[in-house]
């Protein structure tokens, strides 16, 4: 699996006299099957509108998107969203929500409860499986939403913010649980964060962005997420000199478009 965004841009056109926005200018991007791409980048650099190309809910204004060399047209199974808000239906139970886009291909309820288990079993969420989702706390409720973008067993999953209502000790055990179940599954993973340290905990890659208009100005390869899958624990990891180094050298990229945007 490999996704090409190739010289992607987006220009969205003013509703009055102001001129249009450049949300996003001459983006390539390639992401493909173990890759962890997080996206990091000071408020209106286009980190979204990049998501938003990849699911399809937008088309460029010039360049493409190809899926395993096919042009992206529109939202597909082969990509799935998680949202910051997950979205879920309140009146049903977690399996139900978990199997959801199941029941919207039309799968018999045997075989989507089959496969929503597998992912319930994955995100220890087996004890609430016929619990009403408005009943769990906002951690659990992620995790359904993560189950179930999980269950229609996309090529890319996609993820805006995914955990950026939740606490902070949450966040951390959510940070480690979607990694054990990366490595579990080997999705391609493209993840948006406002948080430099949970960037550089997750990636394999990091794209920094900037924006006016909204572009790529860094990459860097980062080793983290696989020195915690190969055992180190996740506070030794983030307490090490080369991970502080590196925050250290990512926030003053963000501060120096933060002020330069002031
Ligand atoms: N539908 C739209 N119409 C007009 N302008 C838009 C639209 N969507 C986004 N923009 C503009 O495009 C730019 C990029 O927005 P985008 O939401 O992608 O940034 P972002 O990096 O995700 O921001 P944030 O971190 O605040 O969520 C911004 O200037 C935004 O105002």
């Amino acid at each position: 699996m490999a996704l090409h965004v190739d010289q992607a841009s987006v220009v969205f056109p003013s509703a009055d006299r102001r001129p249009p926005t450049e949300a996003l200018r001459a983006i390539d991007l390639t992401i493909e099957n173990d890759d962890f791409v997080v996206a990091l980048g000071a408020s209106g650099c286009g980190k979204s509108t990049l998501l938003n190309l990849i699911a399809g809910f937008l088309q460029p204004t010039t360049g493409q998107i190809l899926l395993d060399g096919h042009p992206v047209q529109g939202p597909g199974a082969d990509r799935s969203v998680v949202f910051q808000k997950h979205a879920l239906m309140p009146w049903l139970n977690v399996v139900d929500n978990v199997a959801f886009g199941l029941k919207l291909q039309g799968i018999p309820e045997a075989a989507r409860y089959k496969v929503a288990d597998r992912f319930i079993d994955l995100l220890g969420l087996k004890d609430f499986r016929t619990a009403p989702v408005y009943q769990l706390s906002g951690g659990m409720q992620q995790r359904v939403g993560i189950a179930r973008a999980l269950t229609c067993d996309p090529k890319v999953l996609l993820m805006d913010e995914p955990l950026g209502a939740l606490d902070a000790l949450t966040r951390e055990r959510a940070q480690e649980l979607i990694l054990t179940i990366w490595n579990t599954t080997h999705k391609a993973v493209f993840f948006i964060t406002h948080s430099v340290e949970e960037a550089l905990f997750m990636g394999t890659k990091l794209i920094v962005m900037s924006p006016r208009p909204g572009r790529i100005t860094h990459r860097f390869d980062l080793p983290f997420s696989r020195r915690f899958l190969a055992g180190e624990s996740a506070r030794h990891v983030k307490a090490s000199a080369e991970f502080i180094g590196l925050r250290e050298q990512v926030l003053e990229i963000i501060f120096a478009d933060e002020e330069a945007a002031a």
